[in-house]
């Protein structure tokens, strides 16, 4: 298995966990502890979690939490089946209850113009299909959610949503990104505006855009892609309003990634000072949507502050959106070596940048030249981090960058060849979605290269990684990365 270098390994003492907590709700902890006694009763097969996180309340909190108390128990906490049963059924509507079906306005079944360049018929036939998807997967929140918000964990919202589906009923920030590339080949603009027009209010309410749109997903952000969707909005609709909407809260979305714990220092082997970001969970206990799995792989962990530290890497590893990978591991066949916070990740930083280029873009298109002026300097500056910070001329990709564990953004970092992380990710290549560096021939050629004979190109698409670590617990299902 894989191992970083020495220098970055857990200090021996000390609670090595920093960083904020955002505190959660009486309902999000009350549903955790019905989840346990759920997973007492039913037992571990097809058990998930998240669905327990989901229910919504029939009744006032505190009546629920009396009726819970006094259930019959077992010494294992375990109650009867049919008792648990009626307890669920008398004190919580079903999970995914109060989001509604909502007949998407600008759906039809084959729009004007529709993939011009597909003729076979069975490949337009299947896409026209995949297109149809739209129509399952769009939602609204329930007026009973606007009503009583303290009866859900469902977020209330201003516009229709589309969700990823099956366990994944709200909102996620960054599936929206292909919904969106999806709605625009679909010539769904009203829906891909309404989209983006609830993560800018996630983003006017709780100053960043959450993971999902639950109460349990406040404590982190997802791959920070909206100002990639307004563009792609605005470059095919030419929807100045939306533009002027969104450019506010994406200088709000850019300061959350640029200060506090997500903030990093290098200085570069020239001497040259650099900032970067990294992913950081505002969260040190288990995951709420998958509480019992995130406490029984930190049982192996001796101490309390080991398992903070290890849930905050669980949370921020969440907050990537490669939940899970062995890029975010020590020791690639021991799970509890999680440790993305001691990561500069490449993709991350790509998302950033874009963020910037397209902030440059937008403030030139309402006018706002010194915001303009101001985002290109950044961009520059991010561009020159990740030039000298992720990118090895011998392999032809940009590398992720271990640094040491416990960074506050304070501290600057010595730049070291030995703490890029020299696996292969498809992250590496990330860079090359941006035209800044997919316009330069050289580096195109030599990354083409890389990336063809890297391993990751398999016959249906591209592995995440190199590594086959066998396969990791996640919400009662098995994921291989
Ligand atoms: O498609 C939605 C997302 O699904 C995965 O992550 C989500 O589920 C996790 C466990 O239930 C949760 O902890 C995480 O915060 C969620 O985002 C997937 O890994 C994500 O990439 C994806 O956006």
């Amino acid at each position: 298995s894989e191992t970083v270098p020495k220098v970055m390994s857990k200090p021996a003492t000390g609670n090595f966990d920093i960083g904020p907590v955002v505190p959660t709700t009486p309902l999000v902890t009350f549903l955790e502890r019905v989840q346990e006694s759920a997973l007492a009763t039913f037992g571990q097969k097809d058990f998930d979690p998240k669905l327990y996180v989901d229910l919504s309340l029939k009744f006032d909190l505190s009546a629920i939490v009396t009726a819970f108390h006094k259930l019959p128990r077992n010494a294992t906490g375990s109650v009867s089946i049919p008792d648990f049963k009626e307890f669920m059924h008398e004190y919580f509507d079903g999970a995914g209850n109060d989001l509604v079906y909502a007949e998407p306005p600008d759906f039809v079944p084959e729009p004007d113009g529709f993939l011009p360049k597909v003729k076979n018929p069975q490949v337009r036939a299947w896409a026209l299909e995949v297109h149809a998807l739209w129509k399952n997967l769009s939602r609204r929140v329930s007026c009973s959610v606007l009503d009583r918000p303290e009866f859900h964990t469902l977020l209330p919202l201003p516009g229709p949503v589309v969700i990823p589906g099956s366990r994944f009923r709200e909102v996620y920030y960054w599936d929206s990104y292909w919904v969106i590339r999806g709605l625009l080949v679909s010539k769904m603009y009203k829906t891909a505006k309404a989209i983006v027009t609830n993560l800018i209010y996630l983003i006017d309410t709780y100053g960043y855009v959450l993971n999902g749109a639950r109460a349990y997903y406040t404590n982190r952000s997802q791959p920070p892609l909206l100002s990639a969707m307004v563009y792609d909005i605005y470059n095919r609709t030419g929807d100045l309003d939306l533009v002027k909407k969104a450019l506010p809260a994406l200088l709000k979305e850019h300061q959350f990634w640029n200060s506090g714990i997500h903030k990093v220092n290098v200085q570069d082997d020239r001497g040259r000072n650099h900032t970067l970001s990294r992913y950081y969970a505002m969260w040190n206990k288990p995951r709420p949507e998958s509480s019992t799995i995130d406490k029984a792989h930190a049982s192996k962990l001796l101490n309390a502050s080991e398992k903070e530290q290890f849930y905050r890497e669980l949370a921020s590893i969440a907050e990537s959106g490669w939940d899970f990978s062995t890029r975010w591991m020590r020791n690639t066949s021991d799970f509890t070596t999680l440790a993305i916070t001691s990561i500069l990740p490449v993709d991350l930083n790509i998302f950033i940048l874009k963020m910037e280029l397209d902030i440059v873009s937008m403030a030139q298109i309402v006018g706002d030249n010194k915001t303009a002026e101001s985002f290109l300097k950044a961009a520059q500056a991010r561009k020159a981090a990740i030039d000298s910070v992720f990118w090895n001329e011998e392999n032809g990709q940009w590398l992720d960058y271990w640094i040491s564990n416990g960074t506050s953004s304070q501290e600057c970092q010595r730049w070291k060849a030995s703490n890029q992380n020299n696996n292969t990710f498809a992250s590496n290549f990330v860079p090359i979605w941006i035209d800044l560096f997919n316009s330069d021939t050289c580096i195109v050629e030599k990354v083409r290269k890389s990336f063809q004979s890297s391993g990751l190109l398999g016959a249906a698409g591209i592995a995440t990684s190199l590594t086959r670590s066998g396969t990791f617990l996640t919400a009662g299902r098995h994921f291989n990365t």
